[in-house]
């Protein structure tokens, strides 16, 4: 059974659609890449799929439970992470980690937020205040919160964004040592095309709130005779090349 499967998924905002029959599943331990332009409705659908927006029409299922009715025994077992969602600024790194480890339950609280903080390399500035942090290093602080209830799927909107290429590629790699680790599935969403080709076991393209197109990177650039996921993005979207 997949962890999470939606079908036609509809989101109307003020009478423009924002997602438009949207269907598609993830199976367990899957890196699903989301990429389109800006509007394309990427973070609307994570939204709806964390309940944070309700939809106009259309079904959201995780683990099989039926989103709406499911919604508490759901979100305790997926988490989120957005480079653009602020944690509460004055606490420290480590007490932000104690808040969210307290409000999931997490048992052996204090050797999970140490394993963590170790992990995401966060340990020597845990009792720094969060307002201290550099962009990169909230950004880590965010992904050890979105880690915190060891989520089966975690869910990630445009986490690279605004990092330099080091803290990016030190981002990718520990999210997905931490996917193999755990067989956590993993919806990503970028504009970074590269880094979605390398990561993505399949790529969803979204325009205008509807699936454009759907598969492994590989079978893209196949199907749109491209070299990489990037031609696939601008053959997909009929741009014209560049002169
Ligand atoms: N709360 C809202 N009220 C009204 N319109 C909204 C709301 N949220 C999103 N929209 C609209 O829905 C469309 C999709 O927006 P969304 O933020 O999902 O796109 P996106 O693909 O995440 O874009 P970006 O790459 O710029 O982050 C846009 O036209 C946007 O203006």
């Amino acid at each position: 059974m997949p962890v999470l499967e939606v079908k036609n998924l509809t989101k109307v905002f003020k009478g423009q659609p924002a997602l438009s029959g949207v269907s598609f599943s993830l199976e367990r331990g899957e890196f699903l890449g989301i990429l389109g332009p800006n509007g394309a409705g990427k973070t609307t659908l994570l939204n709806c799929l964390l309940g944070l927006v309700t939809p106009t029409r259309g079904q959201i299922r995780f683990f099989g439970l039926d989103l709406e009715e499911h919604l508490r025994e759901i979100l305790e077992r997926i988490n989120f992470a957005s480079n653009y969602v602020g944690l509460p600024l004055s606490l420290t790194v480590e007490e932000n980690l104690w808040v969210y480890a307290l409000l999931y339950g997490v048992p052996s609280c204090r050797e999970r937020i140490e394993r963590l903080l170790r992990l995401l390399d966060l340990w020597e500035m845990r009792r720094e205040k969060t307002r201290h942090l550099s962009s990169g290093q909230m950004m880590r602080l965010c992904l050890a919160k979105a880690l915190i209830n060891d989520p089966e799927v975690l869910l990630l909107d445009e986490p690279t964004a605004g990092l330099d290429p080091t803290m990016a590629r030190k981002v990718r790699n520990l999210i997905k040592a931490y996917q193999q680790d755990r067989g956590m599935a993993v919806i990503f969403t970028s504009h970074n095309l590269l880094e979605l080709q390398d990561l993505s076991d399949r790529v969803l393209l979204l325009h205008q709130g509807r699936i454009l197109a759907e598969g492994p990177p590989t079978v893209l650039c196949q199907r749109f005779k491209a070299q990489n996921l990037e031609e696939v993005y601008f053959k997909a979207l009929k741009e014209p090349p560049l002169c």
